[in-house]
């Protein structure tokens, strides 16, 4: 079979983009949060399933979801373990928007996707690769904590030996330091980086290596992550002049709607991530980047190929590089099989009737 050709081939080693400098945040305000459906009619719906890993990644072993079904259609809602609930209501309000809402019309009928390669030893690179077939980019894994920089060197040396033309891009989860970053870019240097996302924790680390690395004429983009995701104004990073790229995840910034707005507002290049999310979730990301008008880089939402299960018979995997925009039929005896047991059910509806009146709370009267 031929190659995928990277969509945007001329990226190869992060030119910037056409986007002007400085033309971003306008005033306008975000739009007002969607009706909320009843609760009880929310809690009626819900289903808990509970997917394994192949492969661990950010430290997940077993992914547990609570999937709601309303009129539109099924959504997802999967806050990591950790949020707290002011941090995980806006995942609720992605969840509805799916099911009770449905998606913005789309501008395009595939999204090109990355290949994710967690932060494995290179003799598994390979492997983990096949699982998603034939791919024009691929997102790497960086800084994970108790590895070292060499083996995040041997790790995108072996994803560059395995698919030479590919566009790749590494993650570190805000995991080094500025100094650190900019040592492991100049290591990673020769291997033609599209962006490296979230290189430090926050977005003045960000801004600096951002700044450095212009001073020092390499041409790799900054992208920020857990700096939009994690942020209560996720629009700073944006006006601060901290990153070049965003990586989008619809459920934190409060569904598809609301991220498309977030977007535009921040002037700035945007890729599109999973939440680690079952073809449901998935459903959303790709109908967040279908809607967007431009899509200049592979988003990050081929992440089923890393799960061990799925509740569709039919799962928005990669087909030669590409995720089709379409919807996702569930399977009931897929429900059934990955169901969680009856502690952690309680404890996901127990959370999602608390982040519902967050929601509640926040509804224009
Ligand atoms: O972007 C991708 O290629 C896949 C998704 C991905 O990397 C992530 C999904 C979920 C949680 C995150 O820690 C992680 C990320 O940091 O982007
Ligand atoms: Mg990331």
């Amino acid at each position: 079979m031929a190659p995928v050709p990277s969509p945007f081939p001329d990226l190869r080693g992060g030119v910037p983009l056409p986007y002007p400098e400085g033309v971003h945040t306008s005033d306008l305000p975000l739009p007002d949060p969607l009706p909320l459906p009843p609760l009880a009619e929310v809690v009626a719906s819900a289903r808990v399933v509970s997917v394994p890993m192949r492969v661990k990644f950010r430290g997940v072993l077993v992914r547990e979801a609570l999937l709601v079904r309303g009129p539109a259609g099924w959504g997802e809602f999967c806050p990591f373990l950790e949020y707290d609930d002011a941090e995980s209501a806006p995942w609720l309000a992605g969840a509805l928007e799916a099911a009770w809402h449905g998606f913005p019309a789309p501008v395009r009928s595939a999204v090109p996707v990355n290949a994710t390669v967690p932060a494995v030893g290179a003799a598994d690179v390979e492997g983990v690769l096949a699982r998603f077939g034939q791919v024009g980019a691929v997102k790497v894994k960086v800084a994970e904590r108790g590895q070292s920089l060499a083996d995040d060197v041997e790790r995108v040396a072996e994803v560059r030996r395995v698919l030479p033309d590919a566009g790749i891009k590494i993650d570190a989860n805000g995991g080094w330091t500025v100094q650190e970053a900019l040592e492991a870019l100049d290591a990673l240097h020769g291997f033609g980086l599209q962006y490296v996302e979230q290189p430090v924790a926050d977005i003045p680390g960000l801004r600096a290596v951002r700044l450095e690395l212009r001073r020092r004429g390499q041409a790799v983009l900054v992208a920020a992550d857990e700096s939009v995701r994690r942020q209560e104004d996720p629009l700073r990073v944006a006006r601060e002049d901290a990153a070049d790229v965003l990586v989008i995840k619809a459920p934190p910034l409060g569904g598809v709607r609301r991220a498309l707005a977030i977007i535009d507002r921040a002037g700035l290049p945007a890729v599109v991530s999973s939440a680690l999310d079952t073809s449901v979730g998935i459903r959303a990301g790709v109908a967040l980047a279908a809607a967007l008008p431009a899509l200049p880089y592979a988003c990050g939402l081929a992440t089923v190929s890393l799960m061990a299960g799925d509740i569709t018979d039919a799962s928005l995997v990669p087909e030669r590089g590409y995720l089709p925009v379409r919807d996702v039929e569930v399977a009931e005896e897929r429900l059934e099989h990955l169901m969680a047991g009856e502690e952690r059910r309680r404890w996901w509806l127990d959370r999602l009737t608390r982040c519902y009146r967050v929601l509640d709370g926040a509804q224009p009267r």
